[in-house]
Order: C-alpha cells, then sequence, then structure tokens
C-alpha cells in the first residue's frame, strides 16, 4: 500500500535534490533526548506524571518569529504551572512545535467562489508542502519547502532551547508570564493568585537553603505529526550509541488519524524508530485496532514508547473509549493514554470559519477524565491546539466569544485554536479534574 496523505511532486528531480540535502543536515534533536522523554512517558504511563502537549495546527514560516515563539512557549509555561500547581502533579511539557508543517486533509481539493465563479484548486497541505493562496502556482507541490521546513524547525527549536535553559523559565519568572491583555482577564487574575502562591512558596524554599535547578530551567521538548514520508526518513538517523533509529527532527511524533493503518506505511516507518511516539485513535477505532498497533509498534510492550491518543469527539468520548481502554489494560498492554479533545469537535460556523466551542473540548477532557476514573486507569495528558496569542478562533470561554466574533482576528490556516486565555482557562479545568481524580 502506497503511503496515504503525501503531494505528489510536479519535479521528481527537485524532489531528489531536496531529500538528498536534507540527509546531509544536522539532527535538530539528539537520540539521548529522546531517551529521556520515553523515560519522562514511561511515568506518564505509570500514572506519575501528566503530559501536557499543545501549540498550533499547522505552524507557518511566517510564523516563525521571535514573539510568536515566545508567546506560545509563554503560554505553554503558564498552563503547565497552573496544573502542576492546582493539579498537583509532575507536568511533561511537549511542544506541538518546531516541526508541524504538513497537514493531512479530508479532501485533496478545495473549491471557492471567487468573483461568483467556482474554482477548485488541490487543497492546502501545510507549509511543508504548498502555499496557503488560492492560485494554482501557490498550490503546487515544492519540495524546496521541505528544506524550509527544516530551517524553520531549527529556528524554532534554537530560540525555545534558548529560553527554557536561558531564565526564561525560571519560577521565579511566573508572574512576568502573565502581562498584558491576559492579566486583565478573570483567568489571568486568578493564574496571578496562583503565581503569589507559588512565590511563597519559592521563599519558603530560599529560607531554608533549597536551590534545586529544576526551579531555573525546564525539559521541553518538541513533537509533530511525522506526515511527510520524504521529509521524515530523510531526517530518520542512526544513533551511534545504541544503532537504533531515531527520527531527529523532533523527540515526540504521532501518527494521525488518517493514516494509522495496520499495513500502512507510516505504521511501517513508525515501528522502526526508538523515539516516543503518538498513535491517534478516533471513534472508529476498534480495541482490536488498538491492541494490533500496540504489538507492531511497541513489540517488546516497553513503557513510555507508546502513546495512544483518543479523539473521539465530546458525543462520542463515554460510550467509545470504555471498550478501548478496558480491553487494552487488560491485555497488560503498556501504553499512555492521552485526550485530544480538538479533532473530533470541528464544525463550520453560521458565518463559514471552521471552529470548536470550548465547552464540547472540557466536555470531552472531562469525559476522558471519567472513563478513566471509572475503569481505575490514569488519564495521562491533553493534546491542545492553542496559541500564545488573543485569536478568536474557537467559541466560548470566559470571554464568551460568539460566532460573529470569529471574523475579529481568525489567523489559522487550518484548524481552530484557544487564545492564550482559553488555553489558561482549560488548564485551571483540567487541573480540578486531576485534584478530583487523585482524591
Ligand atoms: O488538524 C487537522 C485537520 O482536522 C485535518 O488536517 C483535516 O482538516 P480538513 O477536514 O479541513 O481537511
Ligand atoms: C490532523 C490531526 O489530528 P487527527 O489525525 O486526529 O485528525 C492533528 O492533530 O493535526
Amino acid at each position: 500500500m502506497g503511503a496515504k496523505q503525501q503531494p505528489t511532486y510536479p519535479d521528481a528531480e527537485a524532489l531528489s535534490s531536496a531529500v538528498a540535502r536534507l540527509r546531509t543536515m544536522p539532527p535538530l534533536v539528539f537520540a539521548g533526548e529522546c531517551d529521556e522523554l520515553t523515560a519522562k512517558m514511561a511515568a506518564v504511563t505509570r500514572g506519575e506524571a501528566f503530559l501536557l502537549q499543545g501549540g498550533d495546527c499547522a505552524e507557518t514560516f511566517d510564523g516563525v518569529t521571535a514573539d510568536n515563539v515566545r508567546n506560545k512557549l509563554r503560554t505553554l509555561l503558564q498552563m503547565a504551572v497552573v496544573l502542576t500547581y492546582a493539579g498537583s502533579v509532575p507536568v511533561v511539557k511537549l511542544g506541538r512545535l518546531a516541526g508541524q508543517y504538513a497537514k493531512p486533509r479530508s479532501s485533496d481539493m478545495e473549491t471557492r467562489t471567487v468573483d461568483g465563479q467556482d474554482i477548485t484548486l488541490p487543497a492546502y497541505r501545510g507549509d511543508a508542502v504548498n502555499g496557503f493562496d488560492f492560485t494554482p502556482e501557490s498550490r503546487i507541490p515544492d519540495p524546496q519547502r521541505l528544506l524550509d521546513v527544516y530551517n524553520a524547525s531549527a529556528a524554532t527549536l534554537n530560540l525555545v532551547r534558548a529560553f527554557v535553559t536561558g531564565g526564561y523559565a525560571d519560577l521565579r519568572q511566573v508572574h512576568t508570564w502573565n502581562t498584558d491583555f491576559v492579566k486583565s482577564s478573570p483567568a489571568g487574575q486568578r493564574y496571578e493568585a496562583t503565581a503569589h502562591d507559588i512565590d511563597k512558596a519559592l521563599a519558603f524554599m530560599e529560607a531554608i537553603g533549597a536551590d534545586p535547578d529544576e526551579l531555573r530551567r525546564v525539559d521541553f521538548y518538541s513533537s509533530h505529526e511525522a506526515l511527510l514520508m520524504e521529509y521524515e526518513h530523510a531526517m530518520t538517523r542512526v544513533d551511534s550509541r545504541t544503532q537504533g533509529s531515531y527520527n531527529v527532527s523532533g523527540h515526540f511524533v504521532w501518527i494521525g488519524e488518517r493514516t494509522r493503518d495496520l499495513d500502512g506505511a507510516h505504521v511501517e516507518y513508525f515501528r522502526h524508530l526508538r523515539n516516543p511516539i503518538g498513535c491517534k485513535l478516533g471513534p472508529t477505532a476498534t480495541a482490536d485496532d488498538a491492541l494490533a498497533l500496540a504489538a507492531k509498534l511497541n513489540p517488546q510492550n516497553e513503557p513510555g514508547r507508546l502513546t495512544f491518543i483518543t479523539r473521539f469527539g465530546a458525543d462520542k468520548v463515554r460510550d467509545g473509549l470504555p471498550g478501548l481502554v478496558e480491553k487494552v489494560t487488560a491485555e497488560g498492554v503498556q501504553v499512555a493514554w492521552v485526550c485530544d479533545p480538538m479533532h473530533g469537535n470541528t464544525f463550520t460556523s453560521s458565518t463559514g470559519y471552521k471552529t470548536r466551542r470550548f465547552d464540547d473540548v472540557i466536555d470531552e477532557v472531562q469525559g476522558f477524565f471519567d472513563v478513566h476514573r471509572g475503569l481505575g486507569t490514569w488519564p495521562g495528558g491533553i493534546l491542545v491546539e492553542m496559541t500564545g496569542d488573543d485569536v478568536t478562533e474557537c467559541i466560548g470561554g470566559g470571554e464568551e466569544l460568539d460566532e460573529q466574533g470569529l471574523a475579529h482576528r481568525y489567523e489559522s490556516v487550518v484548524d481552530p485554536r484557544l487564545n492564550r486565555v482559553q488555553s489558561i482557562e482549560l488548564a485551571y479545568l483540567v487541573a480540578e479534574m486531576l485534584r478530583d481524580q487523585q482524591a
């Protein structure tokens, strides 16, 4: 079976030369860091830690700016602080960034009405493949973009690494992350109170002479859907320490809902990787599918290697998820369960925007927690599409954004993201669910 969701490049020679160049490029991540993340994901699997995975639906090359990267990271750090402090659980921090440039699409073509005429062009598949502009030239897959992905990912990761180790992520900075528009919102004010409590705890630690390194820096990892075979293969290298194969374009990579066929090219590729990996499971996945995927992707049943990211939708999670979790657990399969409350809850607003309701997102996460609580298993984390900016892409939340409001600042090129206030609100709600889970 050929790989699904791949672009058809018109210029085979240009593709070979881009791939040949990519093969010579240095790794973006070190295999040892991937192993470190596997160990952290093993803690998630055992119920000792919680995964926060977040970032844009689709990164764009234009979005690689200092402000954009800092805002996203800042929001993720705020969310992590809320989950750690209010949820009383160690949080594994994983950006959906520095590589999230390729998108699977429901349809190969897109039709728009331009000047009263229906025009059909190839769908936008992410900046890794073609341009977002609705013109025939822009929509042609261009292999040079694969090198642009490498460069954009390198620039993003470089800045993230500088921020998380160079003082920006120092826990003593909890207040300074809470700036501008967020500060005046109820979620921002609640965060301010949490930050104040943390300050007091830090002052106490200082007074007793404790000064652990963990306060000054955080471990932060990168992830993306490994969709484009040409890119992912070119970025796969044999580790000189262990002779294992690692995808060195990100610490954690996942298989999407549309490409998780047991006999498909993506599963075949992933089974050879030593990175920690994820696999999406949507409402059509059966318990037997999950077991077969686990057997193929993690034959040694190694904890931390495999994460199932479930994305059923708020209306299906309570009926669909228990059967999966129950059977997989009964078979002794070691897997971290993570909830993606975004991809089962998308619809088009009356004003024509692809959107999600904040309440549906929360409802799916609550359903996910309820199912795990009922079965005595651990709800291991969340994967969210979010941004650090004040965009208007998802409906609801404390600011009560409505369908009319979407037009104000809708910037996503594919799916709607939670804005910064909604992301912090979500973190508080999930922290409460975590507390209930542990009660
Ligand atoms: O984030 C992912 C999207 O849901 C996926 O790429 C499909 O989007 P589409 O249904 O608009 O093609
Ligand atoms: C496309 C995505 O999700 P899914 O594969 O679950 O549809 C995604 O996470 O970007």
